[in-house]
């Protein structure tokens, strides 16, 4: 299980993350919804190590790890997707999956190295017939495949995904939530950090909500669809919402932008 008690988090004298306490449990998809700026990708980063905790502790089956690097968090199955993909647009499909492996032994080992290819893109046949091409030319979708199979090089147990639906066109959107429903099948626990509530809360057992750099509520995925607050904040309109579009109109700018 991977476990945070009580962390902050920040940057020089700007704190963001304030006792933040949250849980992933083996097989389970766990949603952090939030809105831009809540903290999601400041969470995420203290998870995997670029940024250091500021106080609380990190938690990978029972054991402390953070004080460890974030190569060490690799090694011990921890797999961070970051916002943004951050791909090698100038390296090939092929290289930017083997900077994936960079913490694994198999990186020396020509034959494990291609196997571990081959298992990584299992999910995404499109980067397999494009190993030799550029990253920078594949669209945005196909970028954020290989960003997840570039997690996957680590052969991890716990992936982090944040905002893995950032920037793509709908039909898209929808294809990497279904990806992260098949990636569970797999046996892999994901934090699923993410502003497009309706679809993570879909897709996950248990959710997180963070505004300000605080958790401010936590449950059922279920449940949380089905709470009124969330549902007019992050669903645009309530539970039960036969939602009237004029009523949407009259939300604030904030909530506008974070509707699915
Ligand atoms: N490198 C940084 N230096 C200083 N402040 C930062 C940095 N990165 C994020 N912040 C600030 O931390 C706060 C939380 O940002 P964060 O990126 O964690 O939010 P988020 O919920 O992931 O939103 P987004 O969807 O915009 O990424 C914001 O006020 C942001 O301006």
């Amino acid at each position: 299980m991977l476990e945070l008690h009580g962390i902050s988090a920040g940057y020089g004298r700007n704190a963001v993350l304030r006792e933040c306490s949250l849980k992933v449990q083996p097989g389970e998809v766990v949603a952090l919804i939030g809105a831009n700026g809540a903290g999601k990708s400041t969470l995420v980063n203290t998870v995997s190590g670029l940024l250091p905790c500021r106080g609380g502790s990190i938690l990978l089956d029972g054991e402390r790890i953070d004080g460890l690097s974030p190569r060490g968090r690799v090694r011990r199955g921890i797999a961070h997707v970051p916002e943004g993909r951050q791909i090698f647009g100038g390296l090939s499909v092929k290289d930017n999956l083997i900077l994936g492996a960079y913490a694994s032994e198999e990186m020396r080992d020509a034959a494990a190295l291609q196997e571990r290819i081959a298992k990584s893109c299992h999910f995404f046949p499109t980067l397999q017939d494009r190993m030799g091409e550029a990253a920078g030319n594949l669209s945005g979708g196909q970028q954020q495949m290989l960003a997840i199979a570039r997690g996957l090089m680590g052969r991890p147990r716990y992936l982090l995904l944040d905002e893995p639906s950032l920037g793509l066109a709908p039909l898209l959107v929808s294809e990497i939530f279904r990806l992260v429903t098949q990636l569970r099948h797999a046996g892999l626990s994901i934090l699923l950090s993410e502003q497009n509530a309706r679809q993570s809360l879909k897709v996950s057992d248990r959710a997180y909500v963070i505004e300000m750099g605080c958790i401010v509520l936590q449950g059922s995925s279920q449940e949380i669809l089905a709470t009124e607050e969330i549902a007019e904040k992050y669903l645009g309109g309530g539970p039960s919402a036969g939602v009237d579009p004029k009523v949407q109109v009259t939300m604030s700018a904030r909530l506008q932008e974070i509707l699915n």
